[in-house]
């Protein structure tokens, strides 16, 4: 395998999804590199979640092909998928938590699924993932609804480093939140992806985000990825959406505050 295509650990060709006759996804490409930070954009509608459903393995795209790992999600035995699916994490936008479990329970959840451990060395390594995205030790035992929306979204995260991922998939995670609380959950991201040499595919809307963590944008746009490149490539797209979403009021407001971070 040559070095690009090792470098490539998502590889999206000619997409194409539809819900009867809503075709959401029309020749989609799209690759994500080992140890990026995508920050994926579009209009709302324009199929994020679906991109990343079906990247994924949960939704059957019409057409196309994706392979993550050098592999295709679909043209595979049951055998092979759950094995492809432990190196993957995903936070689903509301964190999608079993509401019936504690934080701890949560995290034990997809190891008690994927992993044949004693119940205490379980118990031991969801604690710490708990600890790792800045939760207090009194978090663990408490159930999601005890939770601040911050909270739940962080347990959502531990959830999604349960299995010690080489990919995370974050839908929306600071959708919600207050700037500070979406700036600390960015630096959360970042710190994780250093850490852990994690790949992040990331959909939001959050231009800060987009300046503060994020290596590459691509942007959904017409029914595929209009384009993808740094933030400074996307000032010379020539979209009238893309156009709206980088030069408008809130990029600015959003460059000015990355600048100033920056400075000081
Ligand atoms: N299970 C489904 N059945 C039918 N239509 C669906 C289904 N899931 C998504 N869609 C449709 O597909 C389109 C894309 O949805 P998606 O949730 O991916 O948008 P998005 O870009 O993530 O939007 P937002 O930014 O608002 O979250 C929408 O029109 C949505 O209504």
């Amino acid at each position: 395998m040559a070095a690009a295509d090792q470098d490539r650990i998502i590889r999206v060709r000619g997409l194409v999804t539809r819900f009867g006759s809503h075709v959401v996804h029309d020749g989609l490409d799209l690759d994500v590199r080992r140890g990026e930070i995508i920050g994926v954009v579009g209009g709302s509608g324009t199929g994020k979640s679906v991109l990343l459903r079906a990247i994924v393995g949960l939704l059957k795209p019409a057409e196309g092909r994706i392979e993550v790992f050098g592999q295709s999600v679909r043209d595979t035995s049951d055998a092979e998928y759950r094995a492809l699916r432990r190196r993957w994490g995903v936070m689903f936008q509301d964190g999608a938590l079993f509401s019936s479990l504690t934080v701890r329970q949560n995290v034990e959840a997809p190891m008690r699924e994927q992993l044949q451990l004693a119940p205490d060395l379980r118990e031991t390594l969801a604690a710490i993932k708990v600890r790792m995205v800045g939760l207090p030790e009194n978090a663990q035992d408490k159930y999601p609804s005890e939770l601040s929306g911050g909270m739940r979204k962080r347990a959502g995260f531990a959830r999604a480093i349960a299995l010690d991922p080489e990919i995370v998939f974050l839908d929306e995670p600071t959708a919600g939140l207050d700037p500070i609380g979406a700036a600390a959950f960015d630096i959360l991201i970042k710190q994780l992806q250093n850490a852990l040499g994690l790949t992040v595919f990331l959909v939001t809307h959050d231009l800060d985000s987009l300046h503060a963590i994020c290596d590459r944008v691509a942007v959904l746009a017409d029914r595929r990825v209009l384009a993808v490149g740094t933030m400074a490539d996307m000032l010379e797209v020539d979209h009238p959406w893309v156009r709206e979403y980088f030069h408008g009021p809130r990029a600015r407001a959003a460059l000015a505050s990355s600048v100033t971070e920056g400075a000081a």
